[in-house]
């Protein structure tokens, strides 16, 4: 597709609802007795594959534009299904559901397609198979296909080996099946909408510290119970670094998500000087906030690293190119975990704005963006991978060329309407 954005952006939107809350109310929803209904759900693919696997166990899942409504039997009466269930491109379905099937009475089988085949599944598998559940995976117990066969889940006390809050909710996931209390503990801070959304779902959760625990058998306490998603703040990331490259622009999104475990972004745009006021809503659930975001002139550049990383993760690629736009040398460190997401997100970043003329260098754990920009092509490729794609229209923003994307229809993984919240922006 050939994508020429021009500025500046006007006015006021609401950004789709947060793919990871959706994800954790369709799956909380689905295991409980009852109707439960989910308010302004992120309906972008990845959400989509999770209701499908759980409309092949027998739940009745009605889809609306404003509302998901789940009526469910409880985990008890889920039907073994009789095909292998299909979780497209979405890591958090496979590993959250990993830990769901983990607990189930029948034997289950979960794979996505090839992006998902490439990821990293060792660290589910891995805790999993240490409480008991029997998980294996192909290419030495790696990758999916994973084949989940039913088993007595026991109690454990894990440490994260690595910054994921997928991990973290697998185990916890699996933990609700299990004899005896599930402890998680998170040396750096991952997001935390599973233990924040069990509670309103009936199951008590400990936090101390570092620390998560389920009590035992927690699965018993699960209710169905209605949610109201707030807007997704990975989302929301590709207007506000639009808004903030392209002179004359003044937005304003509203409803956006600004859980701690989430707001890294904000914190970077206040560091580099760029307009931001963040007007707080006060809320009984997640917190939400009015984020208005102007165009910026001379932005400071910023090096970002350690606990900021986990809190900004899929953000990276557009803080990468708005990081183009300061004025020196910005560096991004201790990202490893972005070489193993929908596809390696250094080399994509870093490749694709090079050849658009932009100035980055990978490292092993992060890159160096430098200010300032050749002339180089006008052709990218979102490589299969939907926050690539949108990182690159904003990118058209700093050009006088369109740009000719491929595979530019991978942005219905999370926000299927972005072109056309751009064009209502003026863009
Ligand atoms: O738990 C979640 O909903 C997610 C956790 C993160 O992945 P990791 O846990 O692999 O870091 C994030 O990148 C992903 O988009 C959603
Ligand atoms: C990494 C992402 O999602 P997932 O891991 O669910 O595929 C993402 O949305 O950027």
């Amino acid at each position: 597709m050939n994508i020429k954005l021009k500025a500046p952006l006007k006015g006021e939107a609401k950004v789709p609802g947060d793919k990871s809350i959706t994800h954790r109310a369709i799956i909380f929803s689905s295991l409980a007795e009852g109707r439960s209904v989910i308010h302004q759900p992120l309906l972008g693919a990845d959400c989509l594959s999770t209701i499908d696997v759980f409309r092949r166990l027998g739940v009745t899942i009605t889809v609306g534009a404003e509302q998901v409504i789940i009526e469910s039997r409880g985990w008890q009466q889920f039907e073994e299904p009789v095909q292998a269930l299909y979780t497209g491109n979405s890591g958090t379905t496979t590993r959250l559901l990993a830990g769901v099937m983990s607990g189930l009475p029948f034997r289950t089988i979960l794979s996505g397609d090839a992006s998902i085949g490439r990821r990293p599944m060792k660290r589910i598998i891995d805790p999993l198979t240490q409480m008991g559940a029997r998980v294996s995976g192909s290419r030495h117990n790696t990758r999916t296909p994973l084949v989940i066969e039913p088993a007595r889940i026991q109690g454990i006390h894990y440490t994260l080996p690595v910054a994921s809050a997928q991990v973290k909710s697998a185990v916890l996931l699996a933990g609700l099946f299990a004899e005896a209390p599930v402890t998680v503990i998170e040396n750096v801070r991952t997001r935390n909408h599973t233990e924040t959304m069990l509670p309103v779902y009936g199951v008590p959760v400990k936090v101390e510290d570092k620390a998560i625990t389920l009590g035992s058998r927690a699965i018993g306490q699960l209710h169905a119970s209605d949610f109201t998603v707030p807007g997704d703040i990975s989302s929301a990331a590709f207007l506000m670094v639009a808004a903030l490259i392209t002179p004359g622009s003044d937005i304003t999104l509203h409803d956006v998500g600004i859980n701690e475990t989430r707001d890294g972004i904000i914190e970077v745009i206040n560091k580099m000087g760029g307009a931001i006021e963040v007007d707080k809503q006060t809320t009984t659930g997640e917190p939400t906030a009015a984020i208005r975001i102007r165009y910026t002139e001379n932005l400071k550049p910023l090096t970002i690293e350690g606990e900021l990383i986990p809190r900004l993760i899929d953000e990276l690629p557009v803080i990468a190119l708005l990081m183009t736009q300061a004025a020196g040398t910005s560096v991004i460190k201790d990202a490893e975990e972005l070489k193993v997401k929908e596809t390696n997100r250094i080399d994509a970043v870093v490749e694709e704005l090079s050849n658009l003329g932009f100035r980055l260098t990978a490292t092993t754990d992060g890159m160096i963006i430098r200010s300032g920009r050749d002339h180089r092509q006008n052709a990218a490729d979102s490589r299969g991978d939907h926050r690539i794609g949108m990182m690159l229209a904003v990118a058209s923003l700093l050009l006088d060329e369109p740009v000719h994307i491929d595979g530019f229809d991978s942005i219905a993984v999370s926000f299927p309407d972005f072109m056309e919240m751009m064009e209502r922006l003026g863009a």
